[in-house]
C-alpha cells in the first residue's frame, strides 16, 4: 500500500510528464513552420536571422518570466535553443534551394 506522500508525488510526474508531452507538441509546431518562413524569406530576399526580432521575443520571454515570477535566465536559454534550431532548419532550407 504506497504512502499519501508515494500517491502526491506519483500525481505530480503525471501532470509533469502530460506538460512535457505539450512542451514537445508546441516545439513541434513551433518548429514546423521553419521551412515556410525560409521560403517567404528566400522570396523577399531576406536573411535567416533577424537580431530585431530576436530581441523582440527575448523581451517578451522577460516580461513573461516576471508576470509568472519564474528564473529569466533558465527560459532565456530554452527560448535561444529553440531559435537557434530554428534557424537551422531554415538554413537546411537554403542550403537544398542552392543545391538545386
Ligand atoms: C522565425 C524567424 O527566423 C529566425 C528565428 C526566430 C525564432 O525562432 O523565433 C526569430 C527570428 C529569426 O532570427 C523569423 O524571422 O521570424
Amino acid at each position: 500500500m504506497s504512502s499519501s506522500s508515494e500517491k502526491r508525488l506519483e500525481e505530480i510526474r503525471k501532470r509533469i510528464s502530460e506538460i512535457d508531452e505539450q512542451l514537445i507538441t508546441l516545439i513541434a509546431e513551433r518548429t514546423g513552420f521553419a521551412p515556410e518562413i525560409a521560403s517567404l524569406k528566400n522570396s523577399l530576399g531576406a536573411s535567416v536571422t533577424d537580431s530585431k526580432r530576436e530581441q523582440d521575443i527575448c523581451e517578451q520571454t522577460r516580461i513573461l518570466c516576471e508576470e509568472h515570477c519564474i528564473e529569466c535566465s533558465v527560459a532565456l536559454k530554452i527560448i535561444k535553443i529553440l531559435m537557434e534550431y530554428n534557424k537551422e532548419v531554415q538554413a537546411e532550407f537554403f542550403r537544398k534551394v542552392d543545391s538545386k
